[in-house]
């Protein structure tokens, strides 16, 4: 029988979001901060010689063709003419267009694991070429450190934050990225700054004003949550984080979290969990 191997699939922060401009083929132009989180989904690939994608455990909503795993390994395939087969098992915890990256993680980390299980010999560089096509946040989990990123997530620049607690919180609401970012009153024309000026001045999320404004959801978690730490929104939601200076701070905010809300705690990485077990 073929081996079966673990990887991680990690949640990201964006530590601040600006909206700096739109292309003209509709995508916004951002600088962001990623960081890297010790929480997220679990991967179980067997390699097979079948040439078969097989996903073991499919996630309800999402077809199987739609499924950003089945994707990455189809495409990561098809670049490098590979001839070998995964069956993959998903292990999920992150919440799904949660702003914090699950179907784009997965996708990284199955570009990793393969072209590492398959020996189709990529680097790092071009699978995060070959991420993009399949999301914009793609290419900063391949590449596994955490950055100040630009363009739309792609141009990325090495960065070290601090590595704080988060209490990460999910209110009970779906948010679709597409939806805000096509939505007129956001603001889009922050002026671009350098790293260090973002750096300096404090962190914002230009999407957090009217995922506020439209979703009392996300309105009443983060008025709650600002009482006790400095917080923020992910990328376009629903996702909400506080940051604090400890793991016991963490766990005694979040055992005090209203009842119908989902989340967990975390430690901010400033290197990929997945790259850390990859690479040591
Ligand atoms: C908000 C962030 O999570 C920040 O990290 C990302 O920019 C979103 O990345 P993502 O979920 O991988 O988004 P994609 O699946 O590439 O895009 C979903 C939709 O959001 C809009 N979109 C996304 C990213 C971007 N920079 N500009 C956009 O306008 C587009 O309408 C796109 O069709
Ligand atoms: N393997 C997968 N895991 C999660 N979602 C997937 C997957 N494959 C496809 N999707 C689809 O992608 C959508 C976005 O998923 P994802 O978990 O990346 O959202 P997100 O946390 O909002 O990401 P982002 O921060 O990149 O906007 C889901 O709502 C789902 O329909």
């Amino acid at each position: 029988m073929a081996d079966t191997f673990h990887f991680p699939s990690p949640a990201k922060l964006n530590l601040f979001l600006y909206i700096t401009g739109k292309r003209a083929d509709g995508y916004h132009e951002l600088q962001t901060l990623f960081q890297f989180l010790d929480f997220g989904d679990e991967l179980a690939i067997t390699p097979t010689q079948d040439g078969k994608i097989t996903l073991l455990n499919p996630l309800a909503d999402v077809p199987t063709e739609h499924n950003l795993i089945y994707r990455a390994a189809t495409l990561l395939q098809q670049q490098t003419a590979c001839k070998q087969g995964a069956n993959i098992a998903l292990t999920k915890r992150l919440p799904m267009g949660g702003g914090v990256g699950g179907g784009s993680s997965n996708a990284a980390t199955v570009l990793v694991a393969l072209n590492q299980l398959w020996q189709t010999g990529l680097s790092l560089e071009k699978l995060a070429e070959i991420g993009l096509i399949l999301g914009a946040d793609v290419p900063i989990f391949v590449r596994g450190f955490a950055a100040f990123a630009e363009g739309v997530g792609e141009k990325l620049s090495l960065c070290s934050p601090p590595e704080k607690w988060y209490v990460v919180l999910k209110p009970n609401v779906a948010i679709s990225t597409a939806r805000i970012f096509n939505h007129p009153d956001l603001p889009r024309n922050t002026p671009v700054r350098s790293m260090a000026e973002c750096l300096s001045q404090p962190w914002a999320n230009d999407c957090e004003k009217i995922v506020r404004d439209q979703y009392s959801e996300v309105e009443e978690l983060l008025a709650w949550l600002v009482q006790y730490a400095p917080s923020r929104l992910t990328g376009t939601g629903a996702c909400v984080f506080a940051e604090v200076e400890s793991e016991d701070e963490a766990r005694r905010l979040f055992a005090q979290k209203p009842r119908n809300v989902e989340g967990f705690v975390a430690k901010g990485q400033n290197i990929s969990p997945l790259h850390q077990s990859l690479f040591p």
